[in-house]
């Protein structure tokens, strides 16, 4: 999985400090009906798998907690007993909440202590290269609470009016300047005790972990995403996702 001769925040005797988190208790309405999204297979491997693999690929992290859905804590064990992952990494799964935020304080609540850094991250990101995942972490070491991994966006944004009905006219009320806007992607990390503060203290509807965070007046930064940390939402999405990891895979010569 991952290469053991690459520099990373890990190597030294801080190693197992970083915790991820990762939610996949969500259903993936959007994907289309059948198992949970998270379940679904991506080359042949539940995508969860793929995003589990995605953190343990850092040696700087220590332990992945698994949010699961809150019907399926039985089969996401089973699921991480018969898929090789490394074994310096240790694994957790707890249950789902209705919502993504609840379902990140849930995995938050399960954090042993020792962990200083939280990375959270979507099992709906997959594909997320290693090296972004170190570049959070290393931002976050550097001393930031809260770091996001973004990129540029492609189209021009408009803000509407938002139609009561789906498919009605919108009328168009801004044209935000685009070169300051970033598509935010995670993992994101975070110092524990500003993530947990911020889960504990921030209500109402956020989407994104960092955005809490933001609320509670703490500074948030971002460091280059990758367009291969791509969010898989909508059937299109997992098209892409098998092009990518097809690529990968006549790249590795398996
Ligand atoms: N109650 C929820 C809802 C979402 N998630 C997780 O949050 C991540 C990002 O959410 P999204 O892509 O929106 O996933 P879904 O909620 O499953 O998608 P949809 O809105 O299409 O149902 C996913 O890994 C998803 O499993 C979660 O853990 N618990
Ligand atoms: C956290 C996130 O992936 C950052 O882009 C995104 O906000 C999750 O949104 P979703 O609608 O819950 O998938």
């Amino acid at each position: 999985m991952s290469d053991d001769s690459r520099p990373s925040p890990s190597a030294g005797p801080s190693a197992a400090r970083t915790a991820a988190v990762i939610p996949a208790a969500g259903r993936g309405v959007r994907l289309g009906p059948g198992a949970p999204k998270a379940l679904r297979a991506l080359g042949g491997t539940p995508m969860l798998i793929h995003a589990v693999r995605a953190m343990a690929a850092s040696r700087a992290v220590g332990l992945v907690v698994v949010v699961a859905p809150p019907d399926g804590t039985a089969e996401v064990k089973s699921l991480l007993d018969a898929h090789a992952l490394p074994e310096r990494t240790d694994f957790l799964v707890v249950p789902g909440g209705q919502t993504r935020q609840e379902s990140v304080k849930l995995g938050l609540d399960a954090l042993p202590p020792g962990h200083d850094i939280v990375l959270v991250h979507d099992a709906a990101r997959p594909l997320v290269p290693v090296d972004t995942v170190d570049a959070v972490i290393e931002a976050v070491r550097d001393g930031a609470p809260a770091v996001v991994p973004a990129l540029p966006l492609a189209d021009t944004v408009k803000q509407v009016e938002p139609a009561g009905t789906p498919g009605e006219p919108e009328p168009v009320v801004a044209t935000p300047e685009r070169a300051l806007l970033r598509a935010v992607q995670t993992p994101q990390g975070f110092d524990r005790a500003a993530l947990v503060r911020a889960h504990q203290t921030v209500t109402g509807e956020v989407t994104d972990d960092a955005g809490m965070v933001e609320q509670l007046g703490l500074t948030v930064v971002a460091v280059p995403g990758h367009e291969e940390a791509f969010k898989v939402t909508r059937p299109l999405d997992l098209v892409l996702a098998e092009a990518v990891l097809a690529r990968r895979r006549l790249n590795d010569g398996f």
